[in-house]
């Protein structure tokens, strides 16, 4: 019994990873469609409005009440927490004693969660372990040494994850595909940083559209910082180039410069960035650089394998995760932490302005386990 269970555990998992594989294959395809959609102007309708009731919230922000950092996050990660505790939660319950079944159950759950195959077993070999030797024996207690096997995960990389913007001048250079929040991070970030009193200035290097720029630009009046855009179609690099010496004329602080989501292959996206990169090295020496990638946590694995294309052809320093409300996939921040060794430093949990989080990873676990 148990070895036909351990056939259909391997079977299970090579499926898994079979799919996977698959989803790698069509990532690019996947991005030509969403990159479709927004010239059919879809997604632009949609991205307006959600802009506009942004906008509303920005407004209302200062005469409300702010809920509190954890109390937001944990509304924010509902979805997660419901898909994936309640469910490690129930099953403990129907448990006698902890057993191999047990921790193929636990096993099945991280990954239907976007833990990742990899990450999870990692987890649960160690999970394994520790159980053992602290001679658990009820299945419930098992939970808390997942939860801290999880913070260890999460902990593994050992780096700062605030926002490298000091020593001043700083640029930040935000890249990732089509619609995954660029947009909406980078006026965030600006309204936060403007708030912190930092000088900011923005440089719309998304060419690739009109409506991205108009966006960008709705974006910079309403967080109230200037912004350096060209048409539609033109060098992005140059977009970046201009940025540069705008914000030495302005003594910016921090330079937050968007970039084109194309990702139509390697090649181009690695020509298009490492053109802004030389710029940067040859105008900017003396700034502070933060390399920022943007994901969608609504995508789950497709979030990871774009992160992995983006980490080959650029050296990303840090990572924002955004839609972490709209998602039961949240698990895909242990993932992306564990199998990216790049941090995590902020995540979107939701489409108002104080929904752009610093990423804790103590206060992610306490919210979602
Ligand atoms: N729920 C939720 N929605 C978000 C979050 N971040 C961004 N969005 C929404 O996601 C949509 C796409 O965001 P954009 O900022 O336009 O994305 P983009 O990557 O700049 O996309 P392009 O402009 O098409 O390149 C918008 O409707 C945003 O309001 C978040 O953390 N939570």
């Amino acid at each position: 019994m148990a070895k036909f269970f351990d056939i259909f555990k391997k079977k299970k998992k090579e499926d898994i990873e079979e799919e996977i594989n698959e989803q790698e294959e069509e990532v690019y395809e996947e991005i030509d469609v969403v990159e479709d959609e927004i010239a059919e102007g879809e997604e632009i309708g949609k991205a307006n409005e959600d802009v506009l009731k942004d906008d509303d919230l920005m407004e209302q922000e200062d005469s409300e009440e702010k809920v509190d950092f954890f109390t937001k996050l944990k509304q924010g990660l509902a979805k997660t927490r419901k898909g994936m505790t309640d469910k490690i939660d129930s099953m403990l319950k129907s448990y006698g004693k902890i057993d191999e079944e047990l921790f193929d159950e636990l096993e099945e759950i991280l990954i239907t969660s976007d833990v990742g195959v990899e990450t999870t077993m990692e987890i649960i070999d160690n999970l394994k372990t520790n159980v053992k030797e602290n001679k658990i024996k009820d299945p419930i207690d098992v939970k808390k040494y997942l939860k801290q096997e999880i913070k260890d995960t999460l902990n593994k990389v050992d780096v700062d994850r605030k926002l490298k913007i000091e020593p001043s001048p700083a640029i930040m250079l935000v890249v990732g595909v089509n619609g995954v929040g660029k947009t909406t991070t980078i006026g965030k970030m600006a309204c936060n940083l403007r708030k912190d009193g930092k000088k900011v200035l923005i440089a719309a290097g998304d060419t690739f559209r009109a409506a991205a720029i108009e966006q960008l630009e709705e974006w910079a009046n309403r967080a109230n910082v200037d912004i350096v855009a060209h048409s539609e179609g033109s060098d992005p690099a140059a977009v970046i180039y201009d940025g540069i010496q705008a914000a030495k004329a302005r003594k910016c602080d921090v330079l937050i410069c968007d970039t084109a989501g194309r990702l139509h292959n390697k090649k181009n996206l690695m020509n298009e960035l490492n053109k802004i990169f030389r710029v940067v090295e040859k105008e900017y020496p003396e700034a502070t650089k933060e390399v920022l990638l943007v994901v969608d946590a609504t995508t789950g694995q497709n979030a990871i394998l774009q992160a992995k294309v983006f980490k080959e052809v650029c050296d990303i320093t840090g990572i924002v995760l955004t839609k972490l409300d709209g998602t039961a996939k949240g698990g895909v921040v242990i993932a992306l932490q564990s199998e990216l060794n790049v941090p995590v430093k902020l995540v979107g949990v939701g489409e108002g302005i104080d929904d752009l989080q610093n990423f804790d990873p103590e206060s992610f676990v306490e919210a979602i386990i």
